[in-house]
């Protein structure tokens, strides 16, 4: 039995009710979608510390907390997760893709145009039904 890999998941709202979009690049596990950003969480490192260091590493944003929002569990034929959500409303910076992926705003109603993991199905849904 593989190791379910914990995975911190930032949903990143700004005052235009657009969230924070990054995609994947192409060599990585399910490479060439879009995702929220984040990364593994590491030993001893709590959800909304693993989010202030991936979102300072990977799109520049300064991030002081976190809420929950959605856990879900999910089986790739290659990989197994555990995606752990959480939403941020106070941020300060400009996002840009610091390892050279891009980022893009995006309005929750216009999320459907764009290709996610899997795994990201009922987040997705969850955001839609919100209308925020
Ligand atoms: N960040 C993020 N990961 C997601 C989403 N949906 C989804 O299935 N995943 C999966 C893909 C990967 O298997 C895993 C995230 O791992 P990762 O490789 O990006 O982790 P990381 O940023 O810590 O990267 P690294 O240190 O391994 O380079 O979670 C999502 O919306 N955002
Ligand atoms: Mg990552």
């Amino acid at each position: 039995m593989q190791k379910r890999i914990h995975v911190a998941v930032g949903i990143v709202i700004n005052e235009h009710k657009q969230v924070l979009l990054a995609k994947r690049p192409e060599h990585l596990h399910q490479g060439g979608k879009w995702e929220f950003p984040g990364g593994k969480v590491e030993q001893n490192e709590s959800v909304t510390d693993a989010l202030i260091r991936e979102f300072k590493e990977e799109v520049n944003l300064n991030i002081s907390s976190t809420t929950e929002f959605m856990d879900i569990s999910h089986d790739y034929p290659d990989k197994h997760v555990r995606l752990d959500i959480h939403l941020i409303t106070d941020f300060n910076g400009n996002a840009s893709g610091m390892e050279g992926q891009q980022v893009k705003w995006v309005k929750v109603q216009s999320l459907n145009e764009y290709e996610f993991p899997e795994a990201n199905k009922p987040i997705l849904e969850k955001l839609i039904h919100l209308s925020l």
